[in-house]
Protein backbone atom coordinates (compact mmCIF):
# COMPACT_ATOMS: atom_id res chain seq x y z
CA UNK A 1 0.00 0.00 0.00
CA UNK A 2 1.36 3.78 -0.67
CA UNK A 3 2.59 5.69 2.02
CA UNK A 4 0.55 8.67 2.46
CA UNK A 5 3.56 10.76 1.67
CA UNK A 6 3.72 9.09 -1.39
CA UNK A 7 -0.44 9.89 -2.34
CA UNK A 8 0.05 13.06 -1.33
CA UNK A 9 3.36 13.61 -4.13
CA UNK A 10 1.35 11.63 -6.98
CA UNK A 11 -1.71 13.99 -6.40
CA UNK A 12 0.53 17.10 -6.15
CA UNK A 13 2.23 15.72 -10.21
CA UNK A 14 -1.19 14.58 -11.28
CA UNK A 15 -2.61 17.99 -10.44
CA UNK A 16 0.06 19.93 -12.34
CA UNK A 17 0.61 17.18 -15.13
CA UNK A 18 -3.09 18.40 -15.67
CA UNK A 19 -2.68 22.28 -15.71
CA UNK A 20 0.47 21.65 -17.90
CA UNK A 21 -0.96 19.09 -20.72
CA UNK A 22 -2.19 21.31 -23.61
CA UNK A 23 -5.82 22.18 -23.92
CA UNK A 24 -7.16 20.97 -27.15
CA UNK A 25 -7.58 23.98 -29.21
CA UNK A 26 -11.33 24.39 -30.43
CA UNK A 27 -12.53 27.58 -33.23
CA UNK A 28 -15.29 28.40 -30.70
CA UNK A 29 -16.51 31.54 -30.59
CA UNK A 30 -18.75 31.84 -27.79
CA UNK A 31 -18.47 35.78 -26.79
CA UNK A 32 -19.75 36.36 -30.16
CA UNK A 33 -21.99 33.73 -30.60
CA UNK A 34 -25.92 34.24 -31.52
CA UNK A 35 -28.92 32.43 -31.51
CA UNK A 36 -31.96 32.88 -33.86
CA UNK A 37 -35.27 33.89 -32.12
CA UNK A 38 -38.44 33.02 -33.82
CA UNK A 39 -39.01 36.42 -35.31
CA UNK A 40 -35.55 36.50 -37.33
CA UNK A 41 -33.87 38.55 -35.01
CA UNK A 42 -30.23 36.97 -33.07
CA UNK A 43 -29.63 36.95 -29.22
CA UNK A 44 -26.40 37.05 -28.34
CA UNK A 45 -25.77 34.01 -26.73
CA UNK A 46 -23.68 35.81 -23.57
CA UNK A 47 -24.97 38.68 -22.04
CA UNK A 48 -24.71 40.86 -18.79
CA UNK A 49 -27.15 40.18 -15.95
CA UNK A 50 -28.31 43.22 -13.49
CA UNK A 51 -30.69 42.00 -10.92
CA UNK A 52 -28.82 43.12 -7.57
CA UNK A 53 -26.43 45.37 -9.56
CA UNK A 54 -26.68 48.12 -6.41
CA UNK A 55 -26.93 51.82 -7.49
CA UNK A 56 -23.96 53.69 -8.26
CA UNK A 57 -22.34 49.70 -9.10
CA UNK A 58 -24.21 48.66 -11.98
CA UNK A 59 -24.22 52.29 -14.52
CA UNK A 60 -20.31 51.05 -14.39
CA UNK A 61 -20.17 47.50 -14.76
CA UNK A 62 -22.90 48.08 -17.51
CA UNK A 63 -19.89 50.74 -18.95
CA UNK A 64 -17.22 48.65 -18.51
CA UNK A 65 -18.60 45.64 -19.96
CA UNK A 66 -19.93 46.99 -23.13
CA UNK A 67 -16.59 48.18 -23.81
CA UNK A 68 -14.93 44.36 -23.22
CA UNK A 69 -17.49 43.81 -25.91
CA UNK A 70 -20.67 42.04 -24.18
CA UNK A 71 -23.72 42.97 -26.94
CA UNK A 72 -26.37 41.43 -24.55
CA UNK A 73 -27.52 43.70 -21.31
CA UNK A 74 -30.76 41.98 -19.34
CA UNK A 75 -32.52 44.74 -16.87
CA UNK A 76 -35.94 45.16 -15.15
CA UNK A 77 -38.75 47.38 -14.22
CA UNK A 78 -38.49 45.72 -10.93
CA UNK A 79 -34.57 45.59 -10.41
CA UNK A 80 -34.69 49.65 -9.90
CA UNK A 81 -31.84 49.96 -11.77
CA UNK A 82 -32.55 50.93 -15.40
CA UNK A 83 -32.02 54.29 -15.34
CA UNK A 84 -28.22 53.61 -14.51
CA UNK A 85 -28.02 50.81 -16.87
CA UNK A 86 -29.45 53.51 -19.79
CA UNK A 87 -26.55 56.01 -18.70
CA UNK A 88 -24.15 52.77 -18.49
CA UNK A 89 -25.10 52.41 -22.52
CA UNK A 90 -24.67 55.87 -23.21
CA UNK A 91 -20.97 56.13 -21.41
CA UNK A 92 -20.16 53.46 -22.83
CA UNK A 93 -20.34 55.15 -26.66
CA UNK A 94 -21.42 51.83 -28.26
CA UNK A 95 -23.93 52.24 -30.77
CA UNK A 96 -27.47 51.70 -29.47
CA UNK A 97 -27.99 49.44 -32.68
CA UNK A 98 -25.09 47.33 -31.85
CA UNK A 99 -26.39 46.16 -28.65
CA UNK A 100 -29.27 43.87 -27.25
CA UNK A 101 -31.13 45.11 -24.45
CA UNK A 102 -33.73 43.04 -22.48
CA UNK A 103 -36.04 44.74 -19.34
CA UNK A 104 -39.17 42.96 -18.10
CA UNK A 105 -42.83 44.03 -17.31
CA UNK A 106 -42.89 44.39 -13.57
CA UNK A 107 -45.90 41.93 -11.75
CA UNK A 108 -48.05 45.10 -10.60
CA UNK A 109 -47.72 46.53 -14.32
CA UNK A 110 -49.97 43.69 -15.75
CA UNK A 111 -52.91 46.08 -16.36
CA UNK A 112 -50.92 49.11 -17.36
CA UNK A 113 -48.26 47.48 -19.93
CA UNK A 114 -48.16 51.02 -22.31
CA UNK A 115 -46.87 52.88 -19.01
CA UNK A 116 -44.79 50.11 -17.89
CA UNK A 117 -42.85 50.61 -21.40
CA UNK A 118 -43.13 53.96 -21.49
CA UNK A 119 -41.40 54.12 -18.06
CA UNK A 120 -38.48 51.47 -18.68
CA UNK A 121 -38.11 53.37 -22.35
CA UNK A 122 -37.92 56.60 -20.63
CA UNK A 123 -35.25 55.29 -17.69
CA UNK A 124 -33.31 53.43 -20.03
CA UNK A 125 -33.13 56.76 -22.65
CA UNK A 126 -33.75 54.81 -25.34
CA UNK A 127 -36.85 54.23 -27.85
CA UNK A 128 -36.53 50.56 -28.15
CA UNK A 129 -35.89 47.21 -26.30
CA UNK A 130 -35.10 44.26 -28.12
CA UNK A 131 -37.01 41.87 -25.99
CA UNK A 132 -39.58 42.81 -23.40
CA UNK A 133 -40.27 40.04 -21.54
CA UNK A 134 -43.33 39.59 -18.86
CA UNK A 135 -41.70 38.98 -15.90
CA UNK A 136 -43.85 36.42 -14.01
CA UNK A 137 -47.40 35.18 -14.71
CA UNK A 138 -48.85 36.62 -11.67
CA UNK A 139 -51.01 39.73 -12.26
CA UNK A 140 -50.74 41.76 -8.84
CA UNK A 141 -52.95 44.39 -7.87
CA UNK A 142 -50.81 47.52 -7.06
CA UNK A 143 -52.70 48.64 -4.30
CA UNK A 144 -52.03 45.28 -2.04
CA UNK A 145 -48.99 43.38 -3.60
CA UNK A 146 -50.15 40.17 -1.98
CA UNK A 147 -52.96 39.84 -4.05
CA UNK A 148 -53.74 39.08 -7.02
CA UNK A 149 -56.16 40.92 -9.71
CA UNK A 150 -59.80 38.89 -9.66
CA UNK A 151 -60.18 39.84 -13.16
CA UNK A 152 -57.05 39.68 -14.91
CA UNK A 153 -54.44 37.11 -15.57
CA UNK A 154 -51.13 36.57 -17.80
CA UNK A 155 -53.33 35.45 -20.92
CA UNK A 156 -55.02 39.19 -20.60
CA UNK A 157 -51.18 40.77 -20.52
CA UNK A 158 -50.48 38.66 -23.24
CA UNK A 159 -52.93 40.53 -25.28
CA UNK A 160 -52.00 43.81 -24.32
CA UNK A 161 -47.89 43.05 -24.72
CA UNK A 162 -48.95 41.57 -28.47
CA UNK A 163 -50.44 45.51 -28.85
CA UNK A 164 -46.74 46.25 -28.31
CA UNK A 165 -45.74 44.68 -31.61
CA UNK A 166 -45.39 47.16 -34.54
CA UNK A 167 -45.43 50.39 -32.19
CA UNK A 168 -41.34 50.39 -32.91
CA UNK A 169 -40.91 50.23 -28.96
CA UNK A 170 -40.03 46.74 -29.27
CA UNK A 171 -38.22 44.49 -31.09
CA UNK A 172 -39.50 40.99 -29.54
CA UNK A 173 -41.96 40.11 -26.88
CA UNK A 174 -41.65 36.83 -24.24
CA UNK A 175 -42.27 35.87 -21.13
CA UNK A 176 -40.23 34.80 -17.93
CA UNK A 177 -40.63 32.15 -15.06
CA UNK A 178 -43.36 30.15 -17.27
CA UNK A 179 -43.89 26.91 -16.42
CA UNK A 180 -45.27 24.21 -18.90
CA UNK A 181 -48.91 24.45 -17.61
CA UNK A 182 -49.07 28.45 -17.73
CA UNK A 183 -47.08 28.13 -21.04
CA UNK A 184 -50.12 25.66 -22.47
CA UNK A 185 -52.97 27.55 -21.19
CA UNK A 186 -51.31 30.89 -22.66
CA UNK A 187 -50.34 29.03 -26.44
CA UNK A 188 -53.84 27.48 -26.23
CA UNK A 189 -55.86 30.75 -26.10
CA UNK A 190 -57.49 32.27 -28.64
CA UNK A 191 -56.26 35.44 -28.15
CA UNK A 192 -52.19 34.30 -28.05
CA UNK A 193 -51.26 34.89 -31.80
CA UNK A 194 -47.84 35.85 -30.99
CA UNK A 195 -45.81 32.65 -29.48
CA UNK A 196 -43.62 34.09 -26.90
CA UNK A 197 -40.02 34.40 -28.75
CA UNK A 198 -38.15 33.70 -25.25
CA UNK A 199 -38.98 31.94 -22.05
CA UNK A 200 -36.30 33.22 -19.57
CA UNK A 201 -36.28 31.06 -16.90
CA UNK A 202 -34.01 29.49 -13.73
CA UNK A 203 -30.99 27.52 -15.34
CA UNK A 204 -27.67 25.67 -13.75
CA UNK A 205 -26.85 21.98 -13.55
CA UNK A 206 -28.67 22.36 -10.33
CA UNK A 207 -31.82 23.19 -11.74
CA UNK A 208 -31.41 21.76 -15.35
CA UNK A 209 -35.76 22.04 -16.39
CA UNK A 210 -35.11 19.42 -19.28
CA UNK A 211 -38.56 19.00 -19.44
CA UNK A 212 -39.24 22.49 -19.84
CA UNK A 213 -36.53 23.57 -21.52
CA UNK A 214 -37.16 20.33 -24.45
CA UNK A 215 -40.74 22.09 -23.90
CA UNK A 216 -40.27 25.73 -25.38
CA UNK A 217 -37.89 24.13 -28.09
CA UNK A 218 -40.50 22.02 -29.42
CA UNK A 219 -42.85 25.88 -29.35
CA UNK A 220 -39.75 27.30 -31.29
CA UNK A 221 -39.20 29.76 -28.07
CA UNK A 222 -35.55 30.00 -27.06
CA UNK A 223 -34.32 29.51 -22.91
CA UNK A 224 -32.68 31.91 -21.89
CA UNK A 225 -31.04 30.57 -18.50
CA UNK A 226 -31.11 33.09 -15.70
CA UNK A 227 -28.98 32.40 -12.01
CA UNK A 228 -26.97 30.27 -15.06
CA UNK A 229 -23.70 30.75 -11.95
CA UNK A 230 -26.30 29.61 -9.15
CA UNK A 231 -26.64 33.29 -8.03
CA UNK A 232 -25.16 35.14 -5.23
CA UNK A 233 -23.07 32.77 -2.94
CA UNK A 234 -23.90 30.16 -5.75
CA UNK A 235 -23.81 26.32 -3.96
CA UNK A 236 -22.34 25.13 -6.97
CA UNK A 237 -18.78 26.68 -6.33
CA UNK A 238 -18.45 24.05 -3.58
CA UNK A 239 -19.50 21.28 -6.14
CA UNK A 240 -16.09 18.62 -6.33
CA UNK A 241 -16.91 17.15 -9.95
CA UNK A 242 -17.24 21.27 -10.82
CA UNK A 243 -14.50 22.21 -9.38
CA UNK A 244 -11.98 19.27 -10.42
CA UNK A 245 -13.37 19.84 -13.93
CA UNK A 246 -13.06 23.82 -13.89
CA UNK A 247 -9.30 22.89 -12.64
CA UNK A 248 -8.24 19.85 -15.07
CA UNK A 249 -9.16 22.09 -17.77
CA UNK A 250 -7.98 25.50 -16.57
CA UNK A 251 -10.83 27.38 -16.65
CA UNK A 252 -12.98 29.04 -13.86
CA UNK A 253 -16.25 27.47 -12.75
CA UNK A 254 -18.34 30.11 -13.85
CA UNK A 255 -16.30 30.17 -17.64
CA UNK A 256 -17.11 26.32 -17.29
CA UNK A 257 -21.13 26.70 -15.73
CA UNK A 258 -21.41 29.30 -18.82
CA UNK A 259 -20.14 26.78 -21.51
CA UNK A 260 -22.22 24.54 -20.10
CA UNK A 261 -25.20 26.78 -20.87
CA UNK A 262 -24.18 27.59 -24.10
CA UNK A 263 -23.20 24.66 -25.13
CA UNK A 264 -26.56 23.20 -24.34
CA UNK A 265 -28.44 25.80 -26.50
CA UNK A 266 -29.44 28.60 -24.05
CA UNK A 267 -28.22 31.76 -24.07
CA UNK A 268 -26.84 33.17 -20.62
CA UNK A 269 -26.57 36.38 -18.64
CA UNK A 270 -24.20 36.36 -15.86
CA UNK A 271 -24.01 39.01 -13.42
CA UNK A 272 -21.67 40.80 -11.88
CA UNK A 273 -20.69 44.09 -10.99
CA UNK A 274 -16.74 43.39 -10.25
CA UNK A 275 -14.33 44.24 -13.33
CA UNK A 276 -12.50 41.50 -13.31
CA UNK A 277 -15.67 38.93 -12.89
CA UNK A 278 -17.00 40.80 -16.08
CA UNK A 279 -14.07 39.93 -17.96
CA UNK A 280 -13.73 36.58 -17.33
CA UNK A 281 -16.97 35.92 -17.69
CA UNK A 282 -16.30 36.89 -21.05
CA UNK A 283 -13.19 34.83 -21.70
CA UNK A 284 -14.90 32.03 -22.96
CA UNK A 285 -13.66 31.58 -26.39
CA UNK A 286 -11.23 28.51 -28.21
CA UNK A 287 -12.53 25.94 -25.76
CA UNK A 288 -15.49 23.72 -25.22
CA UNK A 289 -16.48 21.06 -22.55
CA UNK A 290 -16.36 17.33 -24.32
CA UNK A 291 -19.98 15.64 -24.84
CA UNK A 292 -18.61 13.66 -21.41
CA UNK A 293 -18.11 16.47 -19.94
CA UNK A 294 -21.86 18.12 -20.44
CA UNK A 295 -22.88 14.66 -19.44
CA UNK A 296 -21.23 14.77 -15.85
CA UNK A 297 -22.91 18.02 -15.22
CA UNK A 298 -25.72 17.21 -16.70
CA UNK A 299 -25.91 14.11 -13.44
CA UNK A 300 -25.05 16.58 -10.91
CA UNK A 301 -27.40 14.94 -8.30
CA UNK A 302 -28.19 18.13 -6.01
CA UNK A 303 -31.15 20.55 -6.31
CA UNK A 304 -31.70 24.17 -5.43
CA UNK A 305 -33.50 26.51 -7.20
CA UNK A 306 -32.64 30.76 -6.16
CA UNK A 307 -36.30 32.10 -7.40
CA UNK A 308 -39.33 30.35 -5.97
CA UNK A 309 -42.71 31.80 -5.72
CA UNK A 310 -43.40 32.12 -2.04
CA UNK A 311 -43.61 35.85 -2.28
CA UNK A 312 -46.00 35.55 -5.19
CA UNK A 313 -49.98 35.97 -4.57
CA UNK A 314 -50.33 33.16 -6.82
CA UNK A 315 -47.93 30.04 -6.49
CA UNK A 316 -46.10 29.62 -10.21
CA UNK A 317 -43.77 27.56 -8.91
CA UNK A 318 -42.10 25.04 -11.89
CA UNK A 319 -39.04 22.76 -10.90
CA UNK A 320 -36.68 20.51 -12.62
CA UNK A 321 -39.90 19.29 -14.81
CA UNK A 322 -42.73 21.17 -14.29
N1 LIG B 1 -36.34 36.59 -14.95
C1 LIG B 1 -36.11 36.45 -13.66
O1 LIG B 1 -37.01 36.28 -12.82
C2 LIG B 1 -34.72 36.49 -13.19
C3 LIG B 1 -33.74 37.03 -13.99
N2 LIG B 1 -32.45 37.10 -13.56
C4 LIG B 1 -31.45 37.70 -14.47
O2 LIG B 1 -30.36 36.80 -14.59
C5 LIG B 1 -29.16 37.44 -14.14
C6 LIG B 1 -28.20 36.44 -13.52
O3 LIG B 1 -28.75 35.81 -12.40
P1 LIG B 1 -28.31 36.12 -10.89
O4 LIG B 1 -29.36 35.57 -10.02
O5 LIG B 1 -27.96 37.54 -10.78
O6 LIG B 1 -27.05 35.22 -10.62
P2 LIG B 1 -25.73 34.72 -11.36
O7 LIG B 1 -25.88 33.26 -11.46
O8 LIG B 1 -25.41 35.51 -12.55
O9 LIG B 1 -24.67 34.98 -10.21
C7 LIG B 1 -24.37 36.28 -9.78
C8 LIG B 1 -23.47 36.18 -8.54
O10 LIG B 1 -22.25 35.55 -8.89
C9 LIG B 1 -21.15 36.44 -8.62
N3 LIG B 1 -20.20 36.25 -9.72
C10 LIG B 1 -20.34 36.61 -11.01
N4 LIG B 1 -19.28 36.23 -11.74
C11 LIG B 1 -18.44 35.61 -10.89
C12 LIG B 1 -17.16 35.01 -11.04
N5 LIG B 1 -16.57 34.95 -12.22
N6 LIG B 1 -16.58 34.48 -9.93
C13 LIG B 1 -17.18 34.51 -8.72
N7 LIG B 1 -18.41 35.06 -8.53
C14 LIG B 1 -19.02 35.61 -9.59
C15 LIG B 1 -21.74 37.82 -8.56
O11 LIG B 1 -21.02 38.65 -7.69
P3 LIG B 1 -20.28 40.02 -8.17
O12 LIG B 1 -21.31 40.90 -8.78
O13 LIG B 1 -19.74 40.55 -6.89
O14 LIG B 1 -19.22 39.59 -9.14
C16 LIG B 1 -23.13 37.51 -7.96
O15 LIG B 1 -23.04 37.38 -6.57
C17 LIG B 1 -29.70 38.49 -13.15
O16 LIG B 1 -28.72 39.43 -12.81
C18 LIG B 1 -30.89 39.01 -13.93
O17 LIG B 1 -30.47 39.89 -14.94
C19 LIG B 1 -32.08 36.56 -12.35
C20 LIG B 1 -33.02 36.03 -11.50
C21 LIG B 1 -34.42 35.96 -11.86
O1 LIG C 1 -35.46 38.78 -11.72
C1 LIG C 1 -35.36 38.58 -10.54
C2 LIG C 1 -36.31 37.78 -9.78
O2 LIG C 1 -37.46 37.50 -10.50
C3 LIG C 1 -36.66 38.48 -8.50
O3 LIG C 1 -37.19 39.72 -8.79
C4 LIG C 1 -37.65 37.69 -7.70
O4 LIG C 1 -37.25 36.38 -7.63
C5 LIG C 1 -37.89 38.24 -6.31
O5 LIG C 1 -37.39 39.47 -6.13
C6 LIG C 1 -37.35 37.38 -5.24
O6 LIG C 1 -36.77 37.88 -4.32
O7 LIG C 1 -37.54 36.17 -5.31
Amino acid sequence: MASAKATASLQRLNSLSSKLMPTKAYSSQFSRKTYTLNTGDKIPAIGLGTWQSGPNEVEKAVEFALNKGYRHIDTALAYGNEAEVGRGIKNSGVPREEIWLTTKLDNPWHKRVQEGIDSSLKSLQTDYVDLYLMHWPSSTDPDDLKKHYPDWDFVKTWAEMQKLVGTGKVKNIGVSNFGIKNLEILLNDPSCKIVPAVNQIELHPNNPSPKLVAYNTSKGIHSTGYSCLGSTNSPLYKDETLLSMAEAKGKTPQQVLLAWGIQKGWSVIPKSVSKGRIDANYEIDGWELTDEEIKKLDALPDRFKVCGDAWLPVKVFFGDDE
